[in-house]
């Protein structure tokens, strides 16, 4: 069910949304704050991303990628630059911080630039692995680049230079 207040509607991505969602993510790929994927990688995890509209208009998304029993990472959250400051991305952020808490997450991290936007949000920047060595080694077995960063592997690091890496308790 969408959700409506100040003129922003969240609700569930649909494929058709995916164009746009690239259009807004490319230039912030370009300068590295966000990760470059191919069109196919955000078809396939269209369910994880939820979208908000102004007028009818997409200005603004994110996603929920579950790693473990009780823990997801908060992806790709964008807000286009005409539409940015007005509770667009705190409104996509609640709603996938609600979205976890359905699922029965208790942890919820991010990798970002925007820190100060996430600490209003609750996420605490965080040292080291956030998982106990067990769950580590099986985390260490999947094959998405999100998982690698988030275990901070050597591979992925010069994707992730300069990121902060931030958590949430539920
Ligand atoms: C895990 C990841 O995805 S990391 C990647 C994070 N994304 C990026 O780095 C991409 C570039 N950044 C962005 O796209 C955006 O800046 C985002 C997504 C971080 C934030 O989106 P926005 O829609 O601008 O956030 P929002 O408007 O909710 O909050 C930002 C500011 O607007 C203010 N604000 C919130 N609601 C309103 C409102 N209704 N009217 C006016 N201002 C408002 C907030 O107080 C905040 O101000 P502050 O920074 O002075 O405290």
């Amino acid at each position: 069910m969408p959700e409506a207040a100040g003129g922003v509607v969240v609700r569930r991505a649909r494929t058709s949304d995916i164009r746009t969602i690239r259009d807004i993510v490319r230039p912030h790929a370009e300068s590295r704050v966000l990760v470059s994927k191919d069109a196919v990688t955000y078809y396939e995890a269209v369910q994880q991303f939820r979208v908000g509209e102004v007028d009818g208009r997409v200005v603004g998304f994110g996603a929920l990628h579950v790693m473990w029993e009780d823990l997801a990472e908060i992806r790709t959250l964008a807000v286009s630059p005409e539409a940015k400051g007005r509770g667009v991305g705190s409104r996509l952020l609640e709603a996938l911080v609600q979205d976890a808490r359905e699922l029965g997450v208790e942890r919820l991290f991010c990798l970002t630039f925007e820190v100060d936007f996430f600490a209003r949000h609750g996420f605490e920047v965080i040292e080291g692995q956030a998982v106990e060595p067990e769950v580590y080694a099986e985390l260490v077995r999947s094959y998405d680049e999100g998982v690698a960063e988030f275990l901070d592997l050597e591979r992925v690091k010069p994707n992730t230079l300069g990121n902060t890496r931030m958590l949430r308790t539920l």
